[in-house]
């Protein structure tokens, strides 16, 4: 009896928060402050992790910069301090777990206080085919996209706990959620990302007293930051699925971050492709990826990386 009551409960929950999700397209729910909470960002140097830092700011919040790059990171704290916000920067290896806790012991003596939101944002790519890639290029990836979120987390979660207030944020990829040709190091590094994500999310909800650190998995498609160069799909599709513009792509994880949403893909359609790899059959994935372009959409990224490794902007290991 008690198990059919659980059953019903459990399936009426099941059928409100397909509604609730279903509503809050629409209408929107009321987004919370950050205004004085202290945010961590990793990969502040550049590209979204510079305009998550510009975003905070926006919203009133202090921000913490690591990054490996001390000059773009400076460059981000300027950026920061005209807008009128508070910056604290470091100059941090996220791979390296010994100086991240460290540098996360640094931060607490520095300014006397918890980071409250941890945006686990640096990322990397090797952007050469699997058997010319060098070993050392495969590792690089999945300890910065993989490794490196458990040094983190690890480092800040415990105040989090403590203070029951908190919200950390994996910026993942769609290429977590399904994959494409020739980014295997990639691919591995980001659906490892979300499957640590996911557990820890999981986690929390099951522990006593800590309602209060909160989750969201950021998984956005292309984005114009220059990482994914000439990465591109059959022009047709290209006209509904265009790169993101960084700046959209940040606000709108900053919306889901702000109503405490859980998982955002970003732009929506990309919910289709990753519905499909679960339940389709894979040949049929295959075919719509050969229709779609999406098969060699990294053949063009990795040519552009190697031009760029020839002409010496980019080290090849
Ligand atoms: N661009 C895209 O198309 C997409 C990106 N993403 C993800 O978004 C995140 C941000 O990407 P994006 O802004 O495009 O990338 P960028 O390369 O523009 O920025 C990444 C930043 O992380 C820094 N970084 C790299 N390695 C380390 C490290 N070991 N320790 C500390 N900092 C490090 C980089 O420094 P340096 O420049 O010196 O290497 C750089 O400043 C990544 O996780 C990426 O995987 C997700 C979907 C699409
Ligand atoms: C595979 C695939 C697609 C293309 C995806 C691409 C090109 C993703 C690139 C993502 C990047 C560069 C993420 C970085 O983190 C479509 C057309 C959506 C639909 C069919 C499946």
């Amino acid at each position: 009896m008690l198990f059919l009551m659980d059953l019903l409960v459990m399936l009426l929950d099941v059928v409100y928060f397909i509604l609730r999700s279903c509503v809050r397209i629409v209408l929107r729910p009321r987004t919370k402050p950050v205004d004085g909470e202290l945010v961590l960002i990793t990969g502040s140097g550049g590209g979204l992790g510079r305009l998550f830092a510009l975003e905070f700011t926006r919203h009133g919040a202090e921000v913490v910069l690591w990054d490996i790059n001390t000059k773009t990171n400076e460059e981000t704290a300027k950026l920061v301090r005209e807008q009128g916000g508070k910056a604290h920067t470091y100059t941090v290896d996220v791979t390296n777990p010994e100086e991240v806790y460290r540098m996360a012991d640094q931060v607490r003596q520095d300014l006397g206080r918890d980071v409250s939101y941890l945006i686990n944002n640096a990322g990397v790519v090797a952007g050469e085919r699997l058997l010319d890639c060098a070993d050392n290029m495969v590792e690089r990836t999945l300890k910065t996209n993989c490794h490196a979120l458990f040094w983190t987390v690890k480092a800040f979660l415990p105040q989090m706990k403590a203070n029951n207030h908190g919200h950390i944020i994996t910026i993942a990829s769609v290429l977590g959620l399904f994959s494409t040709a020739c980014v295997e190091d990639y691919c591995a590094s980001k659906f490892a990302a979300v499957g640590f994500h996911e557990s820890l999310a999981h986690e929390l909800l099951t522990e006593e007293n800590v309602d209060g650190v909160k989750t969201t998995l950021v998984c956005p498609y292309i984005v114009d930051t220059g990482m994914f160069d000439g990465c591109k799909i059959r022009e047709e599709i290209e006209l509904i699925l265009a790169p993101l513009e960084p700046l959209y792509c940040v606000q709108q994880a900053m919306n889901a971050i702000l109503i405490d949403q859980p998982l955002v893909c970003i732009p929506r359609l990309t919910y289709l492709p990753f519905l499909a790899r679960a339940l389709l059959p894979w040949e049929s994935n295959v075919v719509t990826y050969r229709f779609m372009g999406s098969d060699k959409c990294m053949y063009p990224f990795i040519e552009t990386m190697r031009k760029r490794v020839a002409n010496g902007a980019v080290n090849a290991a």
